[in-house]
């Protein structure tokens, strides 16, 4: 009987040896010294199955590789089975703690079983390992983190919900930069031209008129002349604002070059047209723009002729400005030839 608690009392402090030099990270050739040559076992990570030493060697360098620091543990439910003279059991429960990457990192009910077998220099070692995490450390009723994990997913979804948002914010705000004549607030020429070939496409398509109404200051070049540029700069974007104001939410404007706005207006035909830009000189001519006083415009007007290009009708759109212009300004044209 002597030998039976003799046995245990052996076992019990291999444990503790074993432990002691593991954990401590003091020494993990003292602790893998206590393997036996044919140890094999399971780990604790991901499908770790070990079926030789060399693995659990890897897996040892790898523990204190990436937990350095010293693991104090508390030790309970220790169990002793001594099976024969050269085999015995030791079954505990550990709770571990230590600092990983700063984080208080708790390990607990963690239960490990070794199978001890005399080695024939009368040494103990450790023949089989098995270490399990048990369900309880993520509540009774999981074998798996899943609740802990659901949660963290919703954080994470909210994080990136809330990234996306900013990120479509960030991207509208850019779409509009990229749109917008900085000056004016308007659809900058690239903007404008991209609405007027998406119209021009609806209007080939279903039939409906589309026509274009090009504004010109008149004299503009003696505004910045008489009056600097920066004066010059603010009578451009009163212009823009008077016209923005006239304009149904399907019309669409944009700055067309210097001291030109293009109008395009879906589902209006030349008369409507006219009428617009008739309307649009009277308002122009009316306004009282500051430091200047009154000022004109000049305005030509067509209707897109299905199947004619781009150029072509804004070709011909700029050849009513131009005549609206020789023939004295503050004046309304159509197309020389036709609508
Ligand atoms: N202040 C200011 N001036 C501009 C801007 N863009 C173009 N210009 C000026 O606008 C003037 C346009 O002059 P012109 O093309 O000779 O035409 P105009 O003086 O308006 O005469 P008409 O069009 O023939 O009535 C030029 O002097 C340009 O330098 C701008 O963003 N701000």
């Amino acid at each position: 009987m002597t030998g039976a608690k003799g046995i245990e009392q052996e076992l019990r402090a291999a444990l503790e040896a074993y432990l002691t030099s593991y954990l401590t990270r003091w020494d993990l050739q003292k602790a893998v010294a206590l393997f036996s040559p044919t140890i094999h076992g399971v780990g604790t990570g991901h499908d770790e199955f070990v079926p030789e030493r060399r693995v659990f060697l890897e897996i040892y360098e790898r523990d204190f590789r990436q937990a350095p620091n010293a693991i104090v543990w508390e030790q309970s439910r220790l169990q002793v089975a001594v099976l024969s003279d050269t085999v015995g059991i030791t079954t505990c429960e550990l709770h571990l703690h230590t600092q990983i990457q700063g984080q208080e990192i708790h390990l607990n009910n963690l239960r490990q079983s070794l199978v001890w077998k005399r080695h024939e220099s009368g040494r103990w070692v450790i023949e089989h390992l098995h270490i399990s995490f048990p369900s309880t450390e993520h509540g009774q009723d999981e074998s798996y983190p899943n609740k802990e994990l659901e949660a963290r997913n919703r954080v994470l979804a909210r994080l990136v919900e809330k990234r996306t948002a900013q990120l479509r914010e960030a991207l509208e705000e850019q779409r509009q930069l990229a749109n917008t004549d900085r000056l004016t607030g308007m659809n900058n020429r690239p903007r404008i031209e991209e609405l007027a070939s998406t119209e021009f496409l609806g209007a080939q398509r279903y039939g409906y008129p589309v026509s274009s109404i090009l504004v010109d200051v008149d004299w503009f070049k003696r505004i910045n002349d008489q009056h600097g540029h920066l004066i010059g700069d603010s009578v451009l974007k009163a212009f823009a604002d008077i016209i923005t104001a006239r304009l149904r939410a399907v019309d669409h404007a944009g700055r067309w070059g210097g001291e030109e706005f293009l109008i395009i207006c879906p589902h209006i035909g030349i008369e409507g047209a006219l009428a617009l830009a008739r309307g649009l000189r009277e308002t122009i001519a009316a306004h009282p723009f500051p430091k200047i006083g009154p000022w004109t415009a000049s305005i030509g007007v067509s209707q897109y002729r299905p199947g004619e290009t781009l150029q072509d009708f804004f070709g011909r759109t700029d050849a009513a400005l131009y005549r609206a212009k020789e023939l004295g300004r503050n004046r309304v044209e159509v197309a020389p030839n036709g609508p």
